[in-house]
């Protein structure tokens, strides 16, 4: 997959990114009221135009007479408008209506038909686009949306994340598993990676902890969603930041550097990652030496026709190595997911000592 790099189709960019608006384009007044005060304040102002809504009777926004408002205001005050888009009917108006970037929503990029349509859709296409995360936790269908738009020629790519869907009760409406777009970037260094704090927060009092968290991890932009009235907004009214508070928010944002750059604090650093590299070294070393172990231990099941999973040694491993996980102030949940793996590893390495044909035996067609 080809990605380039924000600065390279974006030359006006200093980081972060900054996309801010409405959930919802709900009324010319609301419109006007919610983008004229943060124009200068932002790259691109977002507005929901189309609304895909949980259950029905809900507001599902007003279409192309919303983007008829748009066009107005912009005819006025110029800015740059993003919007999400789910159907190639989305895409025409976008390109009909100037509109500047635009996004793939979570319940889109879950569905590989939709997103091979809508990516068609944008053949010959100059406009931007954004995929946000699926709303469940799986990087392949990330990977793969981007990559369906990436074939169909869009080269100004992005990813937007917007946190992962959960049964279960959370402090925050999506949880973030920020190892998931860590993943991502990895991957894909050059590929703009932007964090939406509105749709995980699901509560404004949360919005710029997860924002400075981004920053702190160095994405390259946000997404933020601000209502001039966020209490009466038509749609996600308890996770808009009200637009008055969007300047203070941003302002109060800390931008990290990419890499040391001071001498002194680069001899520092270079002193500790040497000591990392050594300590994760003895733990190889102690990790190679206990997978001996256990193979050893197979050996004599093995011949001793004892089972390979040893319930009570096992508990009794899993509760001895969490109370020395507490004596050095390890953290318990960290410990217990390395003891799951490493007994996993156990049972796979003593499996295949007991699958193991002896050798010698010649025995025909075996
Ligand atoms: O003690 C054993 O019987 C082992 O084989 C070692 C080990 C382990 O990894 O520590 C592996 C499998 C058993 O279920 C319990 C413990």
């Amino acid at each position: 997959m080809v990605v380039r790099e924000l600065k390279d189709w974006y030359p006006q960019y200093n980081k972060p990114l900054l996309i801010s608006g409405p959930c919802s384009v709900e009324t010319e007044e609301q419109l006007r009221n919610s983008v004229l005060p943060i124009i200068d304040k932002v790259d691109f102002v977002r507005g929901g135009i189309w609304k895909p809504r949980t259950r029905p009777g809900n507001f599902e926004g007003h279409g192309e007479r919303a983007l008829q408002w748009v066009q107005a205001l912009r005819k006025e005050t110029p800015f740059k408008f993003a919007m999400e888009v789910a159907t190639p009917e989305h895409v025409e108006l976008a390109h009909q209506y100037e509109v500047d970037l635009v996004w793939i929503g979570a319940r889109t990029t879950v569905n590989p038909f939709n997103v091979a349509e809508l990516a068609e859709s944008f053949k010959g296409s100059e406009l931007p686009v954004f995929i946000k995360n699926p709303i469940h936790a799986e990087l392949s269908l990330w990977k793969g949306a981007l990559e369906r738009f990436s074939k169909a020629g869009v080269s100004k790519l992005g990813a937007i994340h917007r946190g992962f869907h959960s049964y279960q009760k959370n402090k925050y409406r999506n949880v973030p598993m920020w190892q998931i777009p860590l993943d991502l970037k990895s991957e894909f260094p050059e590929l703009p990676l932007l964090c939406d704090p509105s749709h995980i927060a699901g509560d404004r009092g949360l919005v710029a902890e997860i924002a400075q968290r981004a920053l702190d991890l160095n994405y390259d932009g946000l997404m933020i969603e601000s209502h001039c009235k966020p209490d009466a907004a038509w749609s996600d009214a308890a996770q808009q930041i009200a637009t008055a508070n969007l300047p203070d928010l941003i302002n109060g944002l800390l931008l990290r550097d990419d890499v040391f750059t001071k001498e002194n604090i680069i001899n520092q650093l270079e002193l500790i990652r040497e000591q990392i590299d050594q300590a994760d070294r003895e733990l190889l070393e102690a990790l190679n030496l206990r997978m001996n172990l256990v193979e050893k231990i197979g050996e004599f099941k093995k011949e001793n026709n004892v089972a390979i999973f040893q319930l009570s040694r096992w508990k009794e491993i899993f509760q001895s190595r969490q109370e020395w996980a507490d004596q050095l102030n390890l953290d318990r949940q960290f410990v217990v997911e390395v003891l799951r793996l490493l007994h996993q590893q156990s049972v796979k390495t003593q499996t295949e000592v007991f699958n193991k044909k002896e050798q010698n035996l010649n025995l025909p067609n075996d």
